[in-house]
């Protein structure tokens, strides 16, 4: 088959990774490699793609290995679908559902959390999630908010099994003693003994909840050096983040953050609990919510409801028709372009429906005219993007002017790439990048964490985003819809 990658290779347009599937964005980064975000040109289908570069770390090979092996046996709504396995090269690809409301962490404003009804609801969610790979016999070991994505409904769905295991297998349990987690999440008994996987994963559920009730985290590390842990332990619940969150809610936490594992609720339990069945009293609706976010930005409002408005998922094997894709095949027949997408996409000659709808969406109109209903349209509100109005190269000038003066350290390696570098409040490497998008009539600087605490990359967001005012765009009337669609890179 001819390799279509070819037409498309260069940095400033979208990449065709295989025929008819298009590299539109990055979503994500990971200790092995990135996830990319492939759609399907005809149809809109939308899959996420890990892309791992077995040659950059030692492990990385047996590691994935592991995980599509543990990955392939789930089959929730709860969980992020598996959906196939491709290798070519030093690269393994693994195709997977795309969760188009990016990570539950996003959704948690520092220091504040959440509405408490939003935070019981994907409390739920996970409960539900964790309580079927239990009863697959599967530890998740690595439950924190950036593993917990959101679909195009809002609803929560757990991914990345790099450090999940099997516990359970034809009925006889193993105890588990692989160190493995991160970690503020991490519960104190995987730090110094050999334990149980279920109250380990459900200690970590504890710590999510924390952070969605009051934007931050109880501690660094739940041992006894560490005297915001040790206070826990010691019932002082006198002082933040516990002041934050109501006496229910703290009266679960005490039983899930336990720290004796054989006393930890489990999640039975923790369903039965007051806080868990109480019915809080909605904000808004989302659809409401929707409405007038469009309304707010002097639009007319969606005429299709939050739900429709996502992608649609392929089935197993997405490739058929062209390049099947098993779930236990390598299949090297179609080349992947081994050039990855570079930086500073641009969306100003749109060739792919998605370019269209892209700049649909911040055009607020369609191709065809029709008023803001695409179904790539998605109510997130990524807080950590800036429209700038200056030209890419100022953007780029500005902000690493603004860098020095706040004492980063930050690199160029791509163009329209900046990596930044610094310490988190745990003296623990903290980087991120901005990558700087022309979208024709503005330019969008892209925020995303690599390495580190995402609460405290939120905090430095918010001060490189303080130095930035005099570039960025005050409130232009796109705006409610581009930052609150994820559909644009
Ligand atoms: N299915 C998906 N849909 C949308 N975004 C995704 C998807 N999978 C991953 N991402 C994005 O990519 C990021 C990294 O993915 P993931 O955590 O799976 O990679 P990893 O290499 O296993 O990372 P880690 O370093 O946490 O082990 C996620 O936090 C998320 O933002």
């Amino acid at each position: 088959m001819e390799d279509q990658s070819k037409k498309y290779e260069g940095k400033n347009s979208v990449i065709e990774f295989v025929e008819g599937w298009d590299m539109i964005q990055t979503l994500g980064e990971g200790a092995f490699g990135e996830v990319k975000l492939l759609v399907n040109a005809k149809t809109g289908e939308a899959v996420a793609m890990k892309v791992i570069d077995l040659k950059k770390h030692a492990n990385a090979a047996e590691t994935v290995k592991k995980e599509v092996c543990v990955h392939r046996m789930l089959n929730d709504p709860g969980i992020i679908r598996f959906y196939g396995r491709r290798e070519n090269g030093n690269f393994e690809f693994i195709f997977l559902e795309y969760a188009s409301g990016g990570e539950l962490f996003d959704r948690i404003e520092p220091d504040v959390g959440m509405p408490q009804v939003e935070a019981q609801r994907y409390f739920k969610q996970l409960i539900a999630g964790v309580s079927y790979l239990h009863s697959r016999g599967i530890a998740h070991r690595d439950i924190k908010p950036e593993n917990l994505l959101l679909d195009a409904n809002d609803n929560l769905k757990i991914s990345d099994f790099g450090m999940a295991t099997v516990f359970r297998f034809q009925g006889r349990e193993r105890h588990l003693d692989k160190r493995c987690g991160t970690l503020p999440y991490i519960a104190p008994e995987v730090l110094c003994r050999k334990y149980a996987a279920e109250p380990a994963d459900i200690w970590s559920c504890g710590v999510v909840l924390v952070a969605m009730l009051a934007g931050e985290l109880p501690w660094d590390v739940p041992s006894n050096d560490c005297p915001l842990y040790t206070s826990w332990k010691e019932c002082q619940i006198t002082r933040l983040p516990w002041t934050k969150i109501d006496t229910l809610a703290l009266s679960l936490l005490r039983k899930v953050l336990m720290p004796l594992p054989g006393k930890r609720y489990t999640i039975q339990q923790i369903t039965n609990h007051q806080w868990f069945q109480k019915k809080f009293k909605e904000n808004m609706p989302v659809s409401k919510r929707l409405c007038s976010d469009v309304v707010d930005a002097g639009l007319s409002p969606p005429s299709s409801d939050a739900t429709h408005l996502s992608y649609s998922q392929p089935g197993l094997g997405f490739f058929s028709g062209s390049q099947p894709v098993h779930q236990n095949d390598t299949n090297d027949d179609q080349e992947p372009n081994k050039h990855l997408p570079g930086a500073m996409f641009s969306f100003s000659q749109p060739a792919h429906i998605d370019d269209m709808l892209l700049n649909s969406q911040l055009n607020t109109q369609t191709a065809s005219g029709s008023s803001i209903s695409s179904p790539l349209q998605r109510l997130v509100k990524r807080m950590t993007r800036l429209v700038a109005k200056v030209s890419c190269e100022e953007a780029i000038k500005h902000l690493s002017q603004q860098l020095i003066k706040l004492g980063y350290t930050w690199k160029i390696h791509t163009p329209g790439v900046v990596t930044i570098s610094t310490q988190d409040r745990r003296k623990m490497q903290l980087v991120f990048k901005a990558t700087v998008y022309d979208m024709q009539t503005m330019v969008l600087l892209d925020f995303r964490l690599s390495r580190g605490c995402g609460l405290d990359f939120k905090r430095h967001f918010l001060a490189i985003k303080h130095k930035l005012a005099d570039i960025l765009c005050s409130a232009p009337v796109t705006w409610s819809i581009a930052t609150a669609t994820n559909s644009i890179p």
